[in-house]
């Protein structure tokens, strides 16, 4: 892990703050002030919804997780275990009451490499609020403190040993994949066949399955766990089999855009050069396995050359990957009963020691920092996004940090609220989960909205969302 400049916070949020571009679009994002960001103190809105009941909740089900885990703790530690388990629970009870009672977020106490990040980001909260009182769970930005109450439950655990390296969400995850079993299977056993002719398809073939793997990767967010505060939220049927009917739920779709991207770098490609994709992954379980047969399928189709993975480098948002999960799942399927699970498990595998598929953890994903802030918080990771010809970015959490998390109208365009966020080309694949969308035609969100209150954070709708980086 790289020492991240301990100067920078809350970047996006000073005046000024960036490379000022000279062209037009550039000029016009570095002028105009940014929307307010979304926040529990709007009464009603699905932030206050979500700090009020569904981030209690999920501290709750923390906390029972750990009690019923006590006598594994005993038996794998001895009594070290049980007394360790007594000071996370009380921690995280402390937590509870604290975000309860809407009281000032508080400095982290831990020593993790991160802790200094964190408290420094806290005072330019500090700082921004102008005597308005201290930043505080219903007070500050969501995106703020949402983030926070997950590293202070990665502290509850990291700071008592021997119980530190224990993932609360482990078993939710794992139950996510297992309950999607027969949907892993189809999604197998599809890709499978379609490996046996890749090469034989024409371009408009290799098309059509490249925008099924993409939609099938777009509704596998659909299973996410902190939406549902952790309850069962897993893939039943066969994944390909409902594509068609789905196409109208897809508010913004740019897949042929990734199509001539992809098949351009193709066709440019030489000897030396390749073609790198980075996913940055959102959640185990189901939408993982559909993450990695899409990697799969742009390795196999030639695509991509290499395709470089993104993961979380602790428990986050109930059900995102680690590297712990990455593993796990590969595995699972190597070992899994049923031939064409098996295959793609043992080939992933294989990817992975052949260096074509690479996994990455960096702090800055377990950061709050919206990714306009990325250049200057951590340049070496930027860096690294700057060597790839495609970003695909998963999920409704990189989507609130790739726009800010702010009450942005719809039809501002996705370019714009980057803000200046352009490290290659990239794309989101979301589905809605909370209430910021940008990018609309005129009159789209607000058609959608007349009938159907619920639109933004049902889970219901997607976007495949592109931006060029020019
Ligand atoms: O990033 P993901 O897994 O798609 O979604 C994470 C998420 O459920 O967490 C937040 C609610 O707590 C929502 O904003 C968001 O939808
Ligand atoms: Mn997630």
């Amino acid at each position: 892990m790289v020492d991240l400049p301990v100067t920078s916070g809350c970047l996006a949020l000073l005046p000024g703050g960036g490379p000022s571009g000279s062209e037009g679009r550039n000029k016009m994002a570095a002028t105009m002030a940014l929307p307010v960001s979304l926040s529990g103190r709007f009464k009603g809105s699905f932030a206050y919804v979500t700090i009020k009941d569904r981030l209690p909740q999920i501290l709750t089900r923390v906390i029972d997780t750990l009690h019923r885990h006590k006598n594994e703790f005993f038996e794998e530690h001895g009594e070290k275990g049980v007394e360790a388990e007594k000071r996370a629970i009380s921690f995280l009870s402390k937590l509870r009451n604290e975000l309860q009672t809407d009281k000032p977020v508080t400095p982290l106490e831990d020593e993790l490499p991160d802790a200094a990040l964190w408290n420094q980001y806290l005072d330019c909260q500090r700082n921004l609020s102008n005597g308005n009182g201290e930043p505080s769970w219903f007070q500050s930005p969501w995106l703020y403190v949402e983030c926070y109450m997950y590293r202070r439950i990665h502290s509850a655990l990291a700071q008592n040993p021997p119980i530190d390296n224990f993932d609360v969400f482990k078993e939710g995850k794992a139950q996510n994949f297992f309950e999607s079993q027969e949907a892993v299977i189809a999604l197998c056993t599809y890709f499978q066949e379609l490996l046996k002719n890749v090469k034989d398809l024409d371009e408009k073939q290799l098309q059509g399955e490249l925008f099924k793997l993409l939609q099938v990767a777009l509704w596998g967010n659909k299973c996410d766990l902190s939406f549902s505060a952790g309850e069962e939220s897993s893939q039943k049927s066969s994944p390909l089999q409902s594509l068609e009917d789905l196409i109208p739920y897809v508010l913004v779709n740019d897949m042929e855009k990734l199509w001539s991207l992809l098949i351009n770098a193709k066709k440019r490609t030489t000897d030396k050069s390749i073609v790198r994709v980075d996913i940055i992954l959102d959640n185990a379980g189901f939408e993982l396995v559909t993450d990695l047969v899409l990697s799969d399928f742009l390795l196999s189709s030639k695509l991509a050359d290499e395709i470089h993975f993104h993961g979380k480098s602790f428990p986050w948002y109930v059900s995102d990957t680690t590297k712990h999960d990455f593993n796990w799942t590969i595995k699972q399927l190597q070992s899994a009963n049923h031939m064409r699970m098996s295959r793609c498990g043992i080939n992933w595998e294989g990817n992975l020691k052949k260096g074509v598929w690479v996994y990455h953890d960096h702090m800055f994903w377990t950061l709050p920092y919206e990714y306009s802030s990325m250049a200057k918080v951590a340049p070496d990771l930027y860096a690294d996004l700057q060597k790839s010809n495609l970003l695909l970015f998963k999920g409704d959490l990189n989507y609130r940090k790739l726009t800010g998390d702010r009450k942005w109208e719809y039809t501002v365009p996705f370019y714009q609220a980057l803000n200046k966020f352009h490290p290659a080309p990239l794309c989101s694949l979301r589905t809605l989960k909370s209430d910021t969308q940008v990018g609309l035609k005129p009159g789209q969100g607000e058609q959608i909205q007349a009938s159907e209150p619920e639109w933004m954070i049902s889970g219901k709708y997607g976007i495949v969302q592109f931006d060029a980086a020019v």
